[in-house]
């Protein structure tokens, strides 16, 4: 730390004491001696040694941001930085959101108190927009790099840029995995080269943490299994019937697992003996709104025992209280990206040795614990050391389109850490193109691809909004856009509350499609003075998402507004629905102009055929198109699950429409 600190520093350290078990305590002078003195330190670490709780904390109270600076740590997954930031918040006996805060998309709480900020790796790479030196921050901690996500990898890569301009940065990368060296060597000068002053072997060092809060028993299968949800719920009932108290965590792969899971343990607790009824389980998975995924961390009531059924949202950083079982059924699933269809698979995979090491690491953080791998231990040896980076996988438009942004031209020859294959490159900036975003240089046009890189959505939805005045529904469309970020957690759906559901969706319906229903959603949830709980639980929505909706809504409002897009009709209030056919199709138009890339025809058989017929393709079953007819459909979403290709979110549309607003998109295509 610069000299006029070190007055105030030692006082300050020495008042703050770690939790004496953590390992980290031990190395709290080196690591702090470390940062010092390299601009990059890369800290490796057993899982529950402590990195992500305490190295902020360490660099607070010796001096780090006692001109104003933050330190920045940042996390793949929002439930990281809200459920982190609460416990170093509690640790540093503040209240969050003052000297720890956390900021995820369309969620900040932070004040101009704060010093240690929490925040996904997405949104800090939305700061540089703004802020493209991160000159707010004297240090940012990249937690979890070895989980490759897409925006890590890039911000990685832009840190490595920053750090040539400021000498007074520092940059942490906490990974799980012996992939220090790499990262090691990503950051350094060329042989030869010297930057600040520093050579190679001076600008960057690797501190390695032994040892980790309580010990973990791992256990395999000797055989390995052919149905590994029933293996897990028969592991959770051994588990319950056999083993001391402790909750249980249970990792598979997405929600229908999971709420087949939750079924079939229900079943199971019928035939035990009463003694063992007392047995809570609980889903988190990202789809479910936080408040719910927030359950997870209460106190069982007494005398029961909860057991969490997770996606590997759970898998890293967070610290559930009481966890002594961990069960891991050894596979995910995984995003890719299909370039030449433009479709998104969820693909089931064998983990990687770094996430089956990060899921037994939640256990044994508050007690020793025990950890059930449902796969051989021929079959751990198998796996990869670490995860398929998400850059090699992923649809890169919206990462492009925030690096042309920040003023990077070259995408091809950017200096990313894994290089993304050209296809998807190729792909991105075709989609970017077409949507106006990109001129024939591959130059972000302005205003319209500025605007949209600025604008926290997606490209298309972006465009959309971005059009909507000249439509002449722009009140429409950010009710619309708000919903959307909401990705589909507006309605409740519990499998013994499914008929209802229905019933509801149906009420809100509008023959247009999924998008103007969910307009009328938020109006109708306005019109009632957005306060009613109880009128969100009589029609199956979420109270908390709705508010969500409001607040995402007013942002959106205020992005726009800066931009200087206004219109007459945004006075509010109006609680109109729009089913009508004028304002309908307003917003239907509109929408073509973002989502023409994504249009598919009704087949009578109710599933849809692209445009170029390449791909079959079948309405979601929360789509309103699941049951009804259509013809022509623009959609919001594509994935493709067990084989089977499914759009989200549809509103139909003229086929004119399509050439009259992307006639050089057709043109081609036609070709
Ligand atoms: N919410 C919490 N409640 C109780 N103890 C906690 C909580 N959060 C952290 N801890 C304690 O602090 C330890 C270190 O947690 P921390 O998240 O800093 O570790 P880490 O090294 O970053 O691990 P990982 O890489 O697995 O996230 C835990 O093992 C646990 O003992």
């Amino acid at each position: 730390m610069a000299e006029e600190d070190e007055e105030s520093t030692p006082l300050l350290s020495e008042l703050y004491k770690p939790p004496a078990l953590l390992p980290i305590a031990r190395l709290k002078d080196q690591l702090l001696y470390a940062i010092e003195t390299h601009p990059v330190t890369i800290i490796v670490g057993e899982t529950g040694s402590g990195k992500t709780t305490q190295i902020p904390q360490f660099l607070y109270h010796s001096g780090w941001t006692n001109d104003g600076s933050q330190i920045a740590v940042t996390q793949p997954r929002r439930i990281a930085c809200t459920s982190v930031s609460a416990r170093v918040a509690s640790e540093l006996e503040t209240p969050l959101g003052q000297e720890v805060g956390y900021s995820i998309r369309f969620e900040d709480v932070t004040s101009s108190k704060t010093r240690i900020k929490f925040v996904t790796d997405g949104l800090l790479l939305r700061e540089m927009l703004v802020d493209p030196l991160l000159k707010r921050y004297s240090v940012v901690m990249v937690d979890e790099a070895h989980e490759r996500s897409l925006s890590s990898d890039v911000l990685l890569s832009l840190l490595k840029k920053v750090l040539r301009k400021r000498s007074d940065l520092r940059v942490v990368v906490s990974s799980a995995t012996l992939d220090a060296e790499r990262f090691l060597d990503f950051f350094a000068p060329e042989e030869g080269e010297k930057i600040h002053g520093l050579d190679r072997d001076e600008y960057g060092c690797i501190v390695s943490i032994e040892g980790r809060a309580h010990p973990v028993d791992i256990f395999y299968l000797s055989e390995p299994t052919n149905d590994y949800i029933e293996r897990a719920v028969d592991t959770i009932i051994d588990i319950h019937t056999k083993e001391a108290d402790g909750d249980i965590l249970c990792f598979l792969t997405g929600r229908e697992e999971i709420d087949d899971c939750i079924d079939m343990i229900a079943d199971r607790i019928v035939d035990l003996n009463p003694n063992f009824k007392n047995l809570q389980p609980l889903p988190l998975y990202a789809g479910l709104p936080s408040d719910q995924q927030m359950y997870v961390f209460e106190k069982a009531a007494e005398n029961t025992r909860k057991v969490i059924i997770a996606t590997n949202i759970a898998e890293a950083s967070v610290t559930i209280e009481n966890i002594v079982y961990v069960i891991d059924v050894g596979y995910v699933k995984l995003r890719a990206y299909d370039p030449i269809l433009g479709i998104e698979r969820l693909n089931i995979t064998p983990v990687s040795k770094a996430s089956a090491t990060q899921r037994a690491g939640r256990a044994g953080r508050t007690r020793a614990g025990k950890c059930y791998r449902l796969y051989t231990e021929e079959g751990f040896e198998g796996l990869e050391d670490a995860t398929f980076p998400e850059i090699q996988r992923s649809n890169l438009a919206p990462v492009l389109l925030q690096l042309m942004n920040l003023g990077i031209q070259n995408l091809i020859r950017f200096d990313y850490l894994s290089n993304p294959p050209s296809k998807l490159i190729v792909r991105a900036l075709d989609l970017l193109f077409s949507l106006g975003a990109i001129d024939d240089y591959g130059r972000l046009t302005k205003p319209l691809g500025t605007r949209m890189a600025e604008l926290p959505l997606e490209p298309m939805l972006a465009k959309a909004l971005l059009n909507a005045p000249s439509f002449g529904c722009l009140s429409e469309m950010l009710t619309i856009a708000a919903m959307m970020t909401l990705q589909g957690t507006a309605f409740v759906s519990h499998s013994d509350t499914t008929k209802l559901l229905e019933r509801s969706r149906r009420r809100f319906a509008v023959k247009e499609g999924d998008h103007i229903t969910l307009y009328n959603v938020y109006q109708s949830f306005v019109s009632v003075g957005k306060k009613d709980a109880q009128w969100c639980r009589d029609n199956c929505l979420n109270h908390k998402a709705m508010i969500k909706a409001v607040s995402v809504r007013k942002q959106l409002e205020n992005y726009l507004e800066r931009m200087g897009i206004q219109e007459s009709a945004l006075q509010g209030g109006d609680v109109k629905r729009v089913g009508g056919m004028e304002m309908g199709e307003k917003v239907q138009r509109c929408l073509t102009t973002g989502y023409f890339a994504q249009a598919a025809r009704m087949k009578s058989d109710g599933s849809f055929q692209t445009v170029g017929g390449e791909t079959t393709l079948w309405a979601h079953p929360s789509s309103m198109f699941f049951h009804r007819k259509a013809d022509w459909v623009i959609y919001h979403e594509i994935l493709e699950t067990k084989g089977k290709v499914y759009i989200r979110d549809l509103t139909t549309i003229e086929m004119d429409w399509l050439t009259e607003y992307a006639p050089e998109y057709y043109k081609v295509k036609k070709r």
